[in-house]
């Protein structure tokens, strides 16, 4: 289907909105009046650069307060209406939208706003111009589709339509199956904007926190189904009033924009088979193959892997990269890309199909990185992350693929000594305004679950995290942005964690307190509050209290864990996970953040 997207919906001047919009690949704009009206291009310059960029004005928005008025509220109204047609016609739009009336003087009266919505329709189609009416979820009468529709209808004009906007009929848990009693050829134009299900008043949500589809808790390819029976044959059309995307990169915002709509676009297709063009099914990911830490000389990876029982097993041998493993886990320290500090730049994962993995990865408009392959290398195929983080597509030992360890020579020495399995997930961490794009990534072109987003108290502000996952847990990614919004005193690139499962997580511990320096000290204050929360035996409370074991339980099982002191960027998390807990320990995640700020404080040493 086309394609179009509001102004609105992205940062800066509406110059650079049309050149994103174009470059993503969009067939056309809703022009927000205000964009139009703020800059310095006359209507006949946004006309005409639009047709060089290939795009069509597809909608000019928005017009207000228009119907259910007074008879000198009237005549003011289609004296202003006139003039709008005037600007359209210079723009080349021939399509207005009209939002219902949410003014407290409109009279309640359907009769009334009927007869003047056919006066503007009729005043409209002198000017070769159509008319899409919209109900505002909070319009002051007409707040819901089917009135709005029941309007429409009877007014009965040939130049006046609907325009369905998804976040107005969703954010008042209109039931959507109703749209397909309207005959498709009355619904103008469909606005599609997702949002987070937040308890707040409607025009705040609407006009701060919408995002594209996919990013929120709206059901959209439900309700695109809906419109689709109807007989709707016009564009999808992105209309997203959010805080974050006007202040982020117009460009990756758009692009962002547009693989919304494909994934969309796919959704709606396993509902209405054949109805639209599918891209390549996803590919999940079945497990980590590596993680791929920057390791600069001074960065003490080495002696926390070995503390934490790993052994180095094979060097690269055409790059200054080592192999550390133990079970299924393994790490690869990388001493050639330039980093000041410790930092996790790659993630392996274990994919069915590699080049069916890239192939989905395109179709949606991933940044598909060149191939990394020397004379004699295996192929690797990967893709950039929101973050900048490589995600390369693995086949490890298998028969059927080239593994990427044959590009290892065995390094001798010892085996590894500990409990670690494999790793249980990776955290990497966005910038803020990237939360939105990551989630919808991990989502469409993985194919990972996203669970609920949270916000973690942190002591310089706010964390927000969000785990995406594969069936069975088999991949797990959590994204988390720190400081949202920024904060003064923000370290400048903040941290991340690779954390790794064990098998008998107070084995690992005991042999970590040995060694001593290497687990991240927890509070006594945290081991009181456990022993109110939980009736724990005290045994256990004493153990984890000395072994520096934060807890977690829910219906389904129990969470152990633990984190290493920092390296860099970087800190490891030691997991055990029994029964069937899914989570990730998010209670402990505050206390955690809390003690990794307390040395840059200052008072970690003084107050012990
Ligand atoms: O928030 C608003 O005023 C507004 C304007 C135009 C729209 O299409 C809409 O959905 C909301
Ligand atoms: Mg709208």
């Amino acid at each position: 289907m086309r394609k179009s997207i509001a102004t609105v919906s992205l940062s800066g001047p509406l110059e650079r909105k049309l050149t994103a919009v174009a470059d993503a690949g969009f067939d056309g704009v809703e022009i927000f009046e205000p964009d139009l009206l703020a800059g310095f291009p006359s209507p006949e310059d946004v006309r005409a650069r639009a047709a060089d960029l290939g795009l069509r004005v597809d909608l000019y928005q928005p017009f207000r307060d228009f119907e259910g008025v007074g008879a000198e509220a009237l005549a003011r109204n289609l004296r202003r209406a006139r003039h709008k047609f005037e600007v359209m016609e210079r723009l080349g739009a021939d399509l207005l939208l009209v939002c219902s009336n949410a003014s407290p003087e409109t009279i309640p009266d359907d009769e009334l706003a009927a007869g003047q919505l056919y006066r503007l329709a009729e005043l409209a189609a002198g000017h070769g111009i159509r008319i899409a009416y919209e109900a505002l979820a909070w319009g002051r009468h007409v707040g819901d589709y089917a009135h709005a529709w029941r309007i429409v209808r009877m007014a009965g004009h040939d130049h006046l339509g609907l325009c369905l906007d998804s976040f107005h009929i969703l954010s008042r848990g209109s039931d959507p199956a109703g749209i397909e009693e309207i005959p498709g050829e009355k619904i103008f134009f469909l606005q599609l904007a997702d949002a987070p299900l937040l308890a707040m008043d409607t025009l705040r949500w609407s006009r701060h926190h919408r995002c594209f589809p996919g990013q929120g808790g709206f059901d959209l390819a439900g309700l695109l189904a809906h419109v689709l029976r109807a007989g709707y044959d016009g564009p999808l059309s992105l209309e997203v009033f959010n805080d974050v995307f006007r202040q982020a990169d117009t460009a990756r915002t758009a692009v962002d924009a547009m693989r919304s709509l494909i994934a969309l676009e796919e959704d709606v297709a396993a509902r209405l088979p054949g109805s639209l063009a599918a891209v390549p099914p996803p590919v999940p990911p079945t497990g980590f193959a590596f993680a791929e830490l920057a390791a600069p000389a001074t960065a003490d990876l080495e002696p926390l892997l070995t503390a934490l029982g790993f052994a180095r097993r094979g060097v690269h041998t055409g790059k200054p990269v080592e192999l550390w493993a133990q079970g299924e886990a393994r790490i690869l320290l990388n001493a050639g890309v330039p980093a000041d500090a410790a930092a996790l730049t790659a993630v392996g994962l274990e994919s069915p199909d590699p080049a069916g993995a890239v192939k989905r990865a395109r179709a949606l408009l991933s940044p598909v990185l060149p191939r990394r392959r020397a004379p004699g290398e295996a192929p690797l195929d990967a893709v950039a992350a929101p973050d900048g983080t490589a995600l390369f597509f693995c086949r490890t030992a298998r028969p059927d693929h080239p593994s990427w360890t044959g590009d290892f020579a065995p390094a001798g020495g010892r085996a590894p000594t500990g409990e670690i399995t494999h790793i249980d997930h990776v955290a990497l961490t966005q910038p803020w305004h990237h939360f939105d794009e990551a989630s919808l990534f991990y989502r469409s072109v993985l194919g990972l679950r996203p669970r609920e987003s949270l916000e973690l108290a942190d002591p310089y502000g706010l964390l927000m995290s969000r785990a995406m996952s594969g069936a069975a847990g088999a991949v797990r990614i959590v994204i988390n942005v720190a400081y949202v919004g920024g904060h003064a005193s923000a370290p400048d690139a903040p941290w991340q964690h690779v954390a790794l499962a064990s098998r008998d997580i107070m084995a690992t511990a005991r042999r970590l307190r040995a060694i001593g320096g290497v687990v991240l000290p927890i509070p006594a204050n945290y081991y009181d509050d456990l022993r109110a929360c939980h009736d724990l035996d005290p045994g256990r409370l004493r153990d984890f209290q000395d072994l520096g074991l934060l807890y977690d339980r829910d219906e389904d099982g129990e969470f152990l864990h633990l984190y290493t002191v920092t390296a860099g960027r970087l800190f490891f998390e030691v997991v055990q996970r029994s029964g069937g807990y899914e989570g990730y320990g998010a209670r402990n995640a505050p206390i955690r953040l809390a003690v990794q700020h307390a040395p840059a404080d200052g008072h970690h040493i003084a107050l012990r």
